[in-house]
């Protein structure tokens, strides 16, 4: 086939309602989706492979997590190959925020099959799927890929709807108990907000650590004790409460105030935040899906989309 291609990676996106359900894909459209969802997934990897990271599941131990290890993660994300392409190309195709939706909880189906049942990436599923609409949506805009640029396209298209969806009860999820207990949004008041912990956070924080000279690793690390210090992590109000809540921000604000990765003994001095978290069973998952949605919109934005 030339110019007009379906592959299977787009079977879900041409199928979901809302979208022409013959609306042929170009070659350079379907090129482009296919490289945002590799860098979604390789986002989602840098996430899981990067060490010490407080009470998160990491290659080297489970942290503060006795249903799921690396191995879960894994899968979780082999799964989700398919919606991150079949998100972008909605949202070049300017989807309403229901074909949206419909694609995010088709891909948690798809990563509770893949993981026995356990949330690995419901926060990230969301945030980062989020985030690959509107690349979709900046690019077919003709914009060139900013940060600016993919914030605005998301909050111009999606942004009444993320609010509406913000104000809906949702039934018996953690996310609502916290919010009803601690008066803290989560996941959906952070995107009705045009994402601020990750346009105004978190990649400041990771370009200001990489132009500084400190290298992936050590600015990944960096921008996930940011958001630490910043977010109410609405994992962390579930699993540790209010007391828990603080004990985050505490000790995330010191290691930043003792200079972050850029002082010595940091690795030490995070490594020992981790143990604790641990022993007090936190962890901080909406940080850690808010860190890979920063790598992500650093990556698309540097060029390599
Ligand atoms: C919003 C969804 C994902 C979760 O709702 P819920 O009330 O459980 O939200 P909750 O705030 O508890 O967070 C869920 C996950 O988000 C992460 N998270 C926690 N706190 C935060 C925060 N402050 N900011 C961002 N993410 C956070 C965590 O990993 C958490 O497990 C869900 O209700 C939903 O709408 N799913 C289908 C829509 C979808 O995925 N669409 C995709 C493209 S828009
Ligand atoms: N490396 C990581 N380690 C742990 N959690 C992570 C990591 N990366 C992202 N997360 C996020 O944390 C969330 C999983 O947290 P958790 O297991 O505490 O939630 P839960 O299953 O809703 O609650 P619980 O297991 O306490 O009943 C996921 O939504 C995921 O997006």
């Amino acid at each position: 086939m030339h110019g007009l291609i379906a592959p299977a990676d787009m079977a879900g996106a041409r199928a979901a309602p809302g979208l022409p359900a013959a609306a042929p894909v170009h070659e350079d459209e379907r090129g482009f989706c296919l490289r945002i969802g590799r860098l979604a997934l390789r986002s989602l990897y840098a996430e899981l492979t990067l060490y010490p990271k407080p009470g998160l599941v990491s290659l080297r131990d489970n942290g503060s997590h006795d249903d799921m290890s690396a191995e879960t993660f894994m899968r979780s994300i082999f799964a989700l190959r398919h919606y991150f392409v079949r998100i972008t190309l909605a949202g070049s195709r300017g989807a309403p925020f229901g074909v949206l939706a419909a694609l995010g909880i088709e891909a948690e189906r798809r990563m509770l099959a893949a993981t026995g049942g356990v949330n690995t990436h419901r926060g990230a599923i969301f945030g980062l799927g989020l985030l690959c609409a509107a690349i979709g949506n900046c690019r077919a805009q003709g914009e060139a890929l900013s940060a600016q640029a993919i914030r605005a396209a998301m909050v111009a298209r999606w942004g009444a709807a993320l609010a509406a969806h913000a104000r809906t009860p949702n039934t018996g999820s953690h996310g609502r108990r916290v919010a009803a207990r601690h008066g803290v949004g989560g996941a959906r008041h952070e995107a009705a907000r045009g994402l601020p912990a990750v346009f105004e956070v978190a990649l400041p924080a990771l370009r200001r650590a990489l132009a500084a000279g400190r290298g992936q690793r050590r600015a990944r690390v960096d921008t996930l004790f940011a958001l630490m210090a910043h977010i109410g992590d609405t994992n962390v109000y579930h699993r540790g409460g209010a007391a828990g809540a603080a004990t985050v921000s505490r000790h995330a604000r010191a290691f930043l105030a003792s200079g972050g990765t850029g002082a010595a003994g940091w690795e030490e001095r995070a490594e020992r935040c981790h143990r604790l978290f641990v022993a007090r069973r936190l962890s901080p998952g909406g940080a850690a899906d808010l860190l890979a949605a920063a790598c992500l919109v650093d990556a698309v934005t540097a060029g390599d989309a």
